[in-house]
């Protein structure tokens, strides 16, 4: 995960013995990691206490070992503390380096295998490595700071910075291969002809590695699922009006699907649109709950009852009638979760998505990607949490000895890192099939396959956010300092066990999948 970067200062060269004669209140130097600190002004605003800073271990002295056990080392670079650094030890070298923004880990299991030093790929190609690295320090340089401030905030993802993103061709990258990129300008300079499920998993992936997962949800979240519908069954006039606007970031579209009636079995919804007898125009009324990007969504892509059956609307918020209010879930208000009420809003026929009566259609053929999009971003997310418990339990020394001294420890290690590994590799596999299916294949053959992925890469999510925190303890619990990350992420994980179809329900779908799929010859 990335952090702000060292600044070079001039700095004073000064021996332990120099350092030694400030250690009192007022006048308080101590080392760490080779550079010499003056905390005399700060001791008394330290977040961990005045006192611990004059403990005769500590203070004049050597607090390297002590330091790093109880603070991430971005601490160091955050600039209101690197002003703290008036020197360095003679003759000495810092031995934590940060990583460059951009840069890969070098943290063993914190990249994919196909990222990872000595190891080969038969999947990723020059375009798709290129856009990791250069879409990496995109992310880290303009997207990190933001996120970060967002999450802790709750303010919706910056205007400028999803513009940005559409004025580089990365929005429209989201919603995956198709004929929208053909001809594009895109980031990295991937051709839009080229460009498959390998390099959609990249940005996805890249993107979850910042840990701030309200603030990714906000990123456009809401037009990675709500915009499909329009681009795959939308009217020209549909198509004309709202694909641009929304991949330049100029306008915001949500999924509105789920209510407090019906979660995943979404045949079990209650929202109405009940036609005019002249046809031109539906009244609908109904509400939906949990709505990704509602709060400053300009459009909804509702499904709903109809006398058909079911069919999905496209509705404007400026059509009236249609309320969002903030929904507070246990990640940042960001992501601009709502509670939507659609109260006879006026919705004109020529803004049905498809045809009436096929909405279940509609809405189904979107849940394979999106469903494979989540193991995405899941299985990374999971990863990242390995590469904090690798970093901690060197880091961290308990009962005088590193936690990874511990046997228990490393069993702990092996499980979850062993899990990641397999998910990414079956996720890799599906991308593979996904890149040589049409659509139609896909949700033939693959729609078991994504089911079962997520429903078990949830459950390594949850295998990893346990065990995280138990080795973290209690920093794994705590939203600021050491175990921030941790925190978040069992905090917030569950959300991809749920949305798009629950564990239970999708690990069902998968076996009924492939209990339809079973030779006659073999059934009793
Ligand atoms: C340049 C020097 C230092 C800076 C800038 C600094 C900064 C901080 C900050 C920002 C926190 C809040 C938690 C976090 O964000 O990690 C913290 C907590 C803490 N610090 Fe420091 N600190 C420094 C040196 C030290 C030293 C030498 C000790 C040695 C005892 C120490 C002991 C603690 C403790 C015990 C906590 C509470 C940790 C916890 O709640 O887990 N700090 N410090």
């Amino acid at each position: 995960m990335a952090a702000p970067q060292q600044q070079k200062k001039e700095l004073k060269v000064l021996s332990r013995d120099d350092v030694g004669k400030h250690n009192k209140p007022g006048d308080l130097w101590i080392v760490i990691d080779a550079k010499v600190y003056d905390l005399s002004k700060f001791a008394e605003l330290h977040p961990g206490g005045e006192s611990v800073l004059y403990d005769e271990e500590i203070a004049g002295q050597d607090a390297t070992e002590t330091f790093f056990g109880l603070h991430l080392h971005e601490v160091l670079l955050r600039p209101a503390y690197q002003r703290l650094m008036i020197g360095e030890i003679k003759g000495e070298e810092s031995k934590v380096v940060p990583d460059e923004l951009g840069s890969r880990s070098k943290v063993p299991y914190a990249e994919p295998m196909w990222l990872t030093d000595n190891y080969f790929s038969p999947y990723f190609k020059e375009s798709h490595r290129r856009l990791q690295k250069e879409f990496r320090a995109y992310v880290d340089t303009m997207i990190y700071e933001v996120a970060q401030r967002c999450e802790a905030n709750g303010k919706r993802p910056d205007v400028e910075l999803l513009q940005d993103m559409g004025k580089k061709g990365i929005n429209a990258m989201r919603m995956g291969p198709g004929k929208h990129l053909h001809g594009r300008k895109l980031f990295a300079d991937v051709k839009g002809e080229e460009f498959d499920y390998f390099h959609e998993l990249v940005i996805t992936q890249e993107l979850v590695r910042m840990g701030a997962r309200g603030f990714g949800d906000g990123l456009n979240g809401g037009m990675v699922i709500g915009l499909p519908p329009v681009m795959n069954f939308g009217s020209q006039k549909l198509k004309d009006e709202v694909i641009e606007p929304v991949l330049n970031g100029e306008k915001y579209i949500c999924l509105a699907i789920s209510e407090a009636f019906a979660g995943s079995d979404v045949m079990g919804m209650r929202t109405f649109a009940q036609k005019s007898e002249d046809g031109s125009h539906y009244i609908l009324n109904g509400s939906k709950k949990w709505i990704t990007n509602g709060m400053f969504a300009d459009y909804f892509t509702t499904a709903c009852k109809t006398d058909e059956g079911y069919a999905v609307l496209l509705v404007r918020r400026d059509f009236g009638g249609v309320e969002t209010k903030q929904i507070r879930t246990s990640y940042s208000t960001t992501a601009g979760t709502a509670y939507v009420t659609f109260d006879n809003v006026k919705v004109p026929a020529d803004y049905v998505i498809g045809e009436d009566g096929l909405g279940i259609q509609i809405v189904l053929s979107n849940f394979n990607h999106e469903r494979w999009v989540m193991c995405c971003s899941t299985i990374r997310s999971s990863r990242a949490i390995c590469e904090q418990l690798l970093k901690w339990s060197a880091q961290r020394k308990a009962f005088g000895k590193p936690l990874n001294s511990q046997a228990v420890v490393r069993a702990k290690l092996a499980s979850i890192i062993s899990q990641c590994e397999a998910a990414q590799t079956w996720l890799e596999s599906v991308t593979y099939q996904m890149c040589n299916m049409t659509y139609k294949q896909q949700a033939l053959f693959l729609a078991g396959q994504v089911a079962l992925l997520k429903s078990w890469s949830t459950r390594v999510s949850h295998d990893v956010a346990d065990n995280a925190v138990n080795i973290f303890g209690g920093r794994g619990l705590t939203k600021t300092g050491m175990g921030r990350f941790v925190e978040e992420f069992h905090r917030t994980y569950k959300f991809d066990a749920v949305l798009g179809g629950s564990e239970e329900i999708l690990a069902d779908l998968g076996i009924r999948q492939a209990l339809r799929m079973m030779p006659e010859n073999a059934k009793l």
